[in-house]
């Protein structure tokens, strides 16, 4: 076997580094859980790295929570050798007449500078919420546990596991949004140029 075919088969063979922009566990899980289906059979090894996302603590637009997951993507790739993508995972909040909802913004880029979006589904956050979060320096995270009474919601099944009894926890409604984010790249072409 030649060198160049030596080469390229392990490429082929070698796992798949995605490089996340946070060490949440709810989020890393929803980028494996994804990541996992769309690089079948390879292998996928995902790295977390603590970054900025240079926004708010508790995003209050899409836009707002769209920039820091772009600006984690970006960073993650940035600090991640052999990374074929960088991805940055966002909670936001945002209003749609006189009410709130809440969803995961996710962005995917890769080395040339190509950029996917997407989010996950989202879910209304009460009138009770929206006060703490509005007028307290509160962000959501702490407010949840504080309702529920346990620790670390955001690493484990989130808001959006408690507001709906565990029926679809944070991760499952954020690896859609992965899904979503990654199509640019793994869609036919013919969608997008
Ligand atoms: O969309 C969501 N779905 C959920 O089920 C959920 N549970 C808690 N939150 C909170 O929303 C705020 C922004 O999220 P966020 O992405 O900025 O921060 P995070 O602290 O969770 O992660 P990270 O900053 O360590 O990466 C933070 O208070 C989160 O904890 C959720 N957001």
């Amino acid at each position: 076997m030649s060198t160049t075919q030596q080469s390229s088969s392990d490429s082929a063979t070698a796992p798949v580094r995605i490089a996340v922009g946070s060490q949440n566990a709810a989020k890393l899980r929803a980028v494996k859980t994804a990541c996992d289906k769309i690089f079948a059979p390879r292998t996928v090894e995902v790295v977390g790295t603590s970054v900025s996302s240079e926004v708010s603590d508790q995003p209050l637009s899409d836009e707002e929570a769209m920039k820091g997951a772009i600006n984690r993507a970006k960073s993650a790739l940035a600090a991640t050798e052999g990374a074929m993508y960088g991805v940055g995972l966002e909670g936001g909040a945002h209003q749609i007449g006189f009410r709130w909802f809440e969803c995961g913004w996710i962005a995917v880029i890769d080395p040339s500078g190509q950029l996917g979006l997407g989010t996950s589904a989202r879910f209304e956050l009460s009138p009770k919420i929206m006060r703490r979060i509005l007028s307290g320096n509160e962000e959501l995270a702490q407010v949840m546990d504080d309702l529920s009474g346990t620790k670390d919601v955001r690493n484990n099944m989130g808001a959006m596991g408690l507001l709906t009894n565990g029926n679809v926890d944070r991760d499952v409604a954020y690896a859609q949004g992965v899904h979503f984010a990654f199509a640019p790249f793994v869609s036919d072409p013919v969608y997008w140029v």
